[in-house]
């Protein structure tokens, strides 16, 4: 899939220094970022609309429509697709992490070394982390 996406944009690259009368993506690139998120904006709606419908081969079509748009956008703002991989793997491992964590504070011992009280341990990292539906 990422292979798809790096050749999409290597597109999306190449294709924004052409005669716009010929390349609807340098025709959208010249029409400024306001106008590539309100693309964006728009393929995302209709994948949703679609998915309520229950329609998955158009929530396919529209699906490829929203990732071209957002190529385009990352295209504007010199962002690589390897950032947002790199992110994603960033996650992943975060994720990952958290999952080995205890969910709930681990009670210790009652009563420590020397009859001292234990305190329950929570995993700080813990509680930095959304749970993402
Ligand atoms: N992969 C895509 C691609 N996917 C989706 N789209 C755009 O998505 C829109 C989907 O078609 P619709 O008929 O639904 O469009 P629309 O919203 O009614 O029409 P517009 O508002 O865009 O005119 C098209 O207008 C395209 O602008 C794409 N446009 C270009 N590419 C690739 O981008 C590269 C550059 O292509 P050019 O833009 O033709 O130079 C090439 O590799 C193309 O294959």
């Amino acid at each position: 899939m990422t292979d798809s996406i790096e050749r999409l944009y290597r597109a999306v690259l190449a294709a924004r220094d052409l005669d716009p009368a010929r390349s609807r993506t340098a025709k959208l690139m010249q029409q400024g970022s306001g106008k590539m998120a309100k693309k964006l904006a728009e393929e995302a709606i209709e994948v949703a609309i679609d998915a309520v419908s229950g329609d998955a081969q158009a929530v396919v079509r529209e699906s490829a429509d929203l990732i071209y748009n957002l190529a385009v956008l990352w295209a504007e703002l010199d962002i690589r697709p390897e950032d947002v991989w790199r992110e994603m793997e960033r996650r992943e491992l975060l994720l990952g992490i958290a999952e080995k964590l205890p969910k709930s504070p681990v009670k210790v011992a009652k009563a420590g070394p020397g009859g001292v009280q234990g305190r329950p341990i929570v995993a700080a990292d813990n509680r930095t982390i959304r749970k993402r539906h």
